[in-house]
């Protein structure tokens, strides 16, 4: 043996040793601990990195004895899917402790980004309080109460959007008809009256209480009834009216009035909440919110890409219906998230591409992308037009093309992607200081979105091609007109009534060859390569119809058609055609298309269908249009995207008997 090889050996044998004999844990299951970002009831937490995906995780510890009481927490947890609740991963039974891996909100509890702010700007209170409103709904909807919403349990995600976390006094309730509880839990001053009163009380109405003390926290800069005499703040929960100060605008206080109504029957539920006007003029709409689905795409690939390595898709399968949050479960959900944030991220870079010029300011609802449906609600603000159906449907057929044709001759019009990122929801630090408020340290600001601009040009031409989603925008005008808010109801139902969804998609017609298309666009050849230059004085173009998302199934099924068409944009052109990019055919099921992705201002040089046999040809073919109106033509603009490989398209519950060891809880305090 050589005396390098040996020294080599003698070292990994040092290592070894080093790491078998360490008396502190580095490796728990497939994690390494990094670092300790918390203490909580039952242990400490830690910042650790799953090593198969390297993704950032927090292990909350907690020793066997409380084995119990985690299972409730457990239990509820990992039904959760929400983009504003925090995702529980995968629990690892050791022999004397438990690991709960879950998301990780690198910018902590809401209470601690409340204290730095003193009080929010009303704009930034909405947007959380929004995202709060939706991660409920969907908690109440899913037959589940959370009994312990507090700033300390509501925690930040690196963009500042809401994740709901520790739902160790979840219960199941039965959300069809009102379920009355009994055990007093939770945090005093997030208490509801009844429950300090000790009276049986329905879960949901005192989730709603404490939403009101968390918008009073962060309007306020302080609690609205909390005294250091424990006795003093029920007395005042029970009996005094909060105090709002002038400076609170009519909406902001109306809500909050409601919200701590001490009597839980006049107390609004969650959909009562959402239609109110303070979130309506804060440009929140009820049908920015979106069921949560998972793009099927992404769990495709995410279990191609596992049984690639040899995981057994059965087990696999398993542990993912039964959402076991075992190894498999864990490994998956993670990958699932990188999946559909890199998916999510597509379709965001699209839309800074593409809403330009007049700044049309839009977010993507409700916020952050983890696990999230691929249809994806745009939000325009700036729509001017007044008919809807106008500024949803665009201008016609003969602005359409013109607008195309413009595009296409004015080599020096600007590229999409040279321009401005539209403006989005910043946070806002506010001038105003409460004297006096209990939750006050320093004012810090942040831009969240500060680095949005330069990057995304190149991400964008890079990815777009293989994005695979319909962005349904939704339109705001429609909305704002038709959903009156009354005192007394909040007219939701109208609301709901009117959902705008639009999708836009090439319709492609196998073998259908309209010979009256200009020679440069269409092969005689039915086996590609076809190619389409210099079009700019053709009049025709692919041929492109709309629909609404219920129509996406049959569209659907003619996506695997290959494209040899080229006939008139269709008379229900609803849509301004932006640009098309193509990427190059794939056949079969093999390695995916190289992207070939030719910017508008050129598209008129090259742009390519090119591939082999038209029956085993795919043709990844990327249309952006431009809803409502065309770039350097009207302010509002929307995205749409399309590629044809895939669319994106009481009774009494028996009580749990438990008190929590927190010294923060109720429990102790009765
Ligand atoms: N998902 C997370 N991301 C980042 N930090 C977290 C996360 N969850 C918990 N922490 C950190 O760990 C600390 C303790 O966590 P947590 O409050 O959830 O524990 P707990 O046992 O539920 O405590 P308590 O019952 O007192 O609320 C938090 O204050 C926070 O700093």
């Amino acid at each position: 043996m050589k005396k390098n090889e040996r020294a080599n050996l003698s070292a990994s044998y040092n290592d070894l040793i080093a790491n078998i004999t360490n008396p502190r844990t580095t490796i728990i299951g497939t994690y390494r601990i990094e670092s300790v970002v918390g203490e909580g009831s039952f242990g400490k937490v830690y910042l650790a990195v799953h090593l198969l995906t390297n993704t950032k995780v927090v292990l909350k510890s907690s020793c066997r004895k409380q084995a119990v009481i985690l299972a409730r927490e457990i239990h509820h947890h990992r039904r959760l899917l929400h983009p504003n609740i925090t995702r529980l991963y995968e629990v690892i039974c050791a022999e004397d402790r438990i690991y709960l891996a879950m998301e990780y909100c690198p910018n902590g509890e809401l209470y601690d980004y409340v204290s730095r702010q003193v009080v929010l700007t009303e704009k930034m209170t909405c947007k959380l309080l929004w995202q709060l409103c939706c991660a409920i709904k969907y908690l109440h909807s899913q037959g589940c109460v959370h009994r312990d919403l507090k700033l300390e349990n509501i925690f930040l995600d690196k963009n500042f959007d809401i994740k709901i976390g520790d739902f160790g006094f979840s219960r199941d309730t039965d959300c069809s008809r009102r379920t009355f509880m009994s055990t007093r839990c939770g945090t005093v001053a997030y208490s509801a009256p009844e429950i300090v009163l000790g009276q049986k009380y329905i879960g949901e109405c005192a989730d709603i209480w404490s939403l009101g003390v968390i918008m009073y926290a962060m309007m306020v800069g302080r609690l609205p009834f909390d005294e250091d005499d424990t006795s003093l703040t029920e007395h005042k929960i029970i009996n005094e009216q909060p105090f709002i100060p002038e400076t609170i605008s009519p909406n902001a206080r109306d809500l909050l009035i409601r919200l701590l109504c001490k009597d839980y029957r006049f107390r609004p539920s969650i959909d009562q909440i959402i239609s109110h006007p303070f979130f309506r003029d804060n440009n929140c709409h009820v049908s920015s919110i979106k069921d949560v689905k998972i793009s099927t795409k992404a769990e495709d690939k995410v279990r191609r890409r596992l049984e690639l390595v040899g995981v057994d898709i059965d087990q696999l399968n398993l542990s993912i219906s039964e959402k076991r949050c075992d190894l498999l479960y864990g490994w998956w959900l993670l990958l699932l998230e990188k999946e559909t944030k890199k998916e999510n991220k597509k379709i965001h870079l699209f839309y800074l591409q593409h809403s330009k010029g007049n700044s049309p300011s839009f977010h993507i609802q409700p916020s952050s992308p983890s696990l999230k449906t691929a249809e994806v609600s745009v939000t325009s603000n700036q729509s001017n037009d007044s008919n809807p159906s106008r500024s949803h449907l665009g201008h016609g057929t003969g602005n359409l093309l013109s607008t195309f044709k413009s595009w296409l001759l004015d080599s020096k019009s600007k590229h999409p992607s040279r321009t401005t990122s539209p403006s989005f929801d910043t946070a806002s630090t506010s001038s105003k200081r409460s004297k006096g408020s209990k939750i006050f340290r320093n004012k810090n600001s942040f831009d969240s979105n500060s680095s949005r601009n330069g990057s995304y040009h190149k991400l964008f031409l890079n990815s777009v091609s293989s994005t695979e989603a319909i962005a349904v925008p939704r339109d705001d005008t429609t909305v704002q007109q038709s959903g009156h808010f009354k005192d007394t109801q909040y007219g939701r139902s109208k609301l709901d009534d009117k959902k705008h969804s639009i999708s836009v998609s090439p319709t492609f017609k196998k073998n259908s060859i309209d010979n009256s298309l200009s020679p440069a666009l269409v092969s005689e050849d039915s086996s590609i390569p076809m190619t389409l230059t210099n079009n700019v004085h053709s009049n025709r173009l692919p041929s492109y119809r709309a629909c609404n998302s219920s129509q996406l199934s049959s569209v659907n099924s003619s996506k695997s058609s290959l494209t040899r068409s080229c006939s008139n944009i269709s008379s229900t052109s609803s849509a301004s055609l932006v640009s098309i990019v193509s990427s190059r055919p794939s056949t079969g099921s093999g390695s995916r298309p190289t992207p070939h992705h030719q910017p508008i201002d050129r598209l008129h040089k090259s742009f390519q269908f090119s591939g082999g046999d038209s029956s085993n040809t795919r043709v990844n073919a990327t249309a952006i249009f431009t809803v409502g109106a065309a770039r350097r033509i009207a302010p509002t603009s929307s995205s749409l995207m399309y590629n044809n490989q895939n669319f994106v398209q009481e009774e009494d519950e028996p009580e749990e008997s438990f008190t929590s060891d927190s010294s923060r809880h109720f429990s102790d305090v009765y």
